[in-house]
């Protein structure tokens, strides 16, 4: 049964006058009317690399949706830089602004009835803002991000911003090293090259099925991101004439992100080790959607998911570039298949189920077709560009060593159980997270008396002033969704620990969250959080914390009787809010949900 267009509202009808006056005033040819109007969610700013290189695109993807005779109008949303915005209160405003991108998506697709959307996003919140636009609005939508950056390598080793961050803060640097690689850490456009939020975010994508094979891993510089594009363009208009000419309901994003859509997501983010905000984000995302997913769920995916894949920061030896390489996304699922541990019934935007795109994208068979081929030798060009597609430098080999390549099988993966994890106890009576692909075993058991800081500015002068010694659990409170609001990323906190030769020394917990450039012993997302009246708000220094992940726990060695008798620890810190973070904060919920906003 066909649907009707939502633009008929403005498009049809002789009191729809002035709207097609003004239609055609956009450009909009006559002949255009009653064809789906095609809303392109564009991301481009040049506070961004993951983001500069975006601003032709809109414009080429404009002229593939045309040629096919709808008219396709261009929006843009706002796009923060995590790497700038911290560091400093820059960073109060970063998991805000997911949000604010999925409500301006709604009021632009909704106030305009677009039939449609082709979501151009990238960097940390832009993705899962538009995901969780997508799955609010629930109309025909593909995603196709502006793909990751190249890596740059010194001695075959990744140096990129995280190189640059902790090597500034370590005073056995010199001033010229670390003018030196801060030259060379971001060499030009994209999502930083490691597996930080946004390439995990970007990979997941791809894993749920909203986006095109390569879409997680094909480089920015490289022209064959140009013609995942052009692949895409054609595909949005595709899929909005099967949704409204043949009632085809499979292309909309809630038939495609579906509970076992989330599971898949999920497991492959755990065999990769992603970033810890994927948690957040896939929860409020599957929030939107009215998706049975929960973190009880990530926690029973964690207990038999391996770890088949590092990339930056869990090694310095392989990034992105080296995954697409390996065969990238699906090439990861394709192994985690072999271990039975996805449903690949799952339908995806380009009307294959997750079974047949694992089987066409494998590069482990006798014979790889030349598209596929095509995809994953994308090689990074070696000199710095912020052009998209401004090179096509190609692998002589791609990586096909599932014993010690960039992708491992199950036989050889790096631990059996996965690269992230989700902790309980008396601290986090609703869980918290820790990127396990990124601790050294030899602390997944940790014992150590806290240090508190009530803000993340303390704890990196406490850090950097020498308050943190080996052996210790640094505990930084009121940083979460609602107490800093904004849930602060503590890249910085974790980098100096880095700095100051504590990697294996110290843990770090936090009501606060990480940056995908965290690695070691830290865990955040802490459930209830210190201004939700969460019992991390009642940790003083010298409390002895318990951390034990192969047993999922964290808890501060206190009884029932004498935590419940805890006052909550006063907040010390003086930190401006303006209105609008004020305003989020009030109806913000913990990270256990996603930090997404409670109003019934
Ligand atoms: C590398 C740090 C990056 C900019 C980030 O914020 C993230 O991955 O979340
Ligand atoms: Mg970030």
């Amino acid at each position: 049964m066909k649907h009707q267009l939502r633009s008929s509202m403005s498009t049809e009808g002789r009191r729809m006058a002035g709207a097609r006056a003004l239609w055609m005033a956009n450009g909009m040819k006559r002949e255009m009317m009653g064809k789906p109007i095609i809303a392109i969610v564009n991301s481009f700013t040049q506070f961004v690399p993951g983001h500069t290189h975006l601003h032709e695109i809109g414009q080429l993807v404009k002229a593939e949706i045309e040629k096919l005779g709808c008219y396709a109008a261009e929006f843009n949303t706002i796009a923060i830089d995590d790497g700038i915005a911290m560091g400093h209160d820059g960073m109060l405003y970063s998991l805000p602004s997911r949000d604010l991108i999925a409500d301006s998506v709604e009021y632009m697709v909704n106030a305009h009835k677009a039939d449609a959307m082709i979501c151009i996003s990238n960097c940390d919140k832009i993705t899962p803002g538009m995901l969780m636009a997508a799955m609010r609005l629930n109309i025909p939508a593909v995603f196709v991000s502006g793909g990751p950056m190249e890596a740059h390598k010194i001695n075959g080793e990744n140096a990129d911003l995280i190189t640059a961050m902790i090597k500034a803060a370590d005073a056995s640097v010199s001033d010229e090293e670390v003018t030196r690689i801060e030259n060379c850490a971001c060499p030009g456009c994209g999502s930083c090259s490691g597996m930080f939020t946004a390439n995990s975010m970007n990979s997941l994508t791809e894993a749920i099925g909203l986006s095109l094979p390569g879409n997680g891993t094909i480089l920015a510089t490289h022209t064959n991101r140009i013609q995942l594009f052009k692949d895409a363009a054609q595909l949005i208009v595709k899929n909005a004439f099967k949704y409204y000419e043949e009632g085809d309901d499979s292309v909309l994003p809630r038939s495609i992100a579906t509970r076992q859509a989330f599971m898949n997501a999920m497991t492959l983010d755990i065999a990769m080790g992603g970033s810890t905000n994927t948690i957040l984000h896939l929860l409020a995302i599957a929030n939107e959607g009215g998706v049975d997913f929960k973190m009880a769920d990530i926690d029973q995916l964690s207990r038999r998911v391996p770890c088949l894949c590092k990339l930056a920061p869990n090694t310095q030896r392989f990034s992105i570039q080296e995954c697409n390489r390996a065969g990238g996304i699906l090439n990861i699922l394709g192994e985690l298949n072999k271990g039975g541990l996805l449903d690949t019934t799952c339908r995806r935007v380009n009307g294959h189920t997750l079974a047949e795109d694992i089987e066409e994208y494998s590069i482990m068979k006798e014979t790889v077709s030349s598209e596929v081929k095509r995809i994953y030798s994308s090689a990074p060009g070696g000199v710095f560009s912020n052009k998209m597609g401004s090179q096509s430098k190609t692998y002589d080999t791609l990586d096909t060593d599932r014993a010690d390549g960039c992708i491992r099988d199950i036989e050889h993966a790096y631990s059996k159980d996965g690269g992230l994890a989700v902790l309980f106890g008396n601290i986090a009576q609703n869980g918290c997270v820790v990127k396990t692909a990124g601790v050294d075993a030899s602390i997944w058991k940790f014992s150590g008396p806290a240090k508190v800081f009530d803000s993340q500015e303390a704890a990196c002068e406490g850090i950097l002033g020498g308050k943190v010694v080996s052996g210790d659990v640094v505990v930084i409170t009121h940083e979460g969704p609602k107490g800093g609001p904004g849930m602060q990323e503590m890249l910085y906190p974790t980098s100096y620990i880095k700095s100051k030769h504590l990697g294996k020394g110290c843990a770090l917990i936090t009501d606060g969250r990480f940056s995908g450039g965290t690695s070691g012993l830290s865990i955040g997302h802490i459930s209830p959080e210190a201004a939700a009246g969460g019992n991390i708000g009642k940790i003083v220094d010298g409390d002895i914390i318990d951390i034990d992940i192969p047993n999922r726990s964290i808890n501060v060695r206190l009884s029932d009787e004498e935590l419940a008798a805890r006052p909550m620890m006063p907040v010390t810190r003086n930190r401006q809010v303006s209105k609008a973070l004020k305003a989020y904060a009030s109806m913000v919920s913990s990270a256990d949900m996603g930090g997404v906003r409670i109003i019934d």
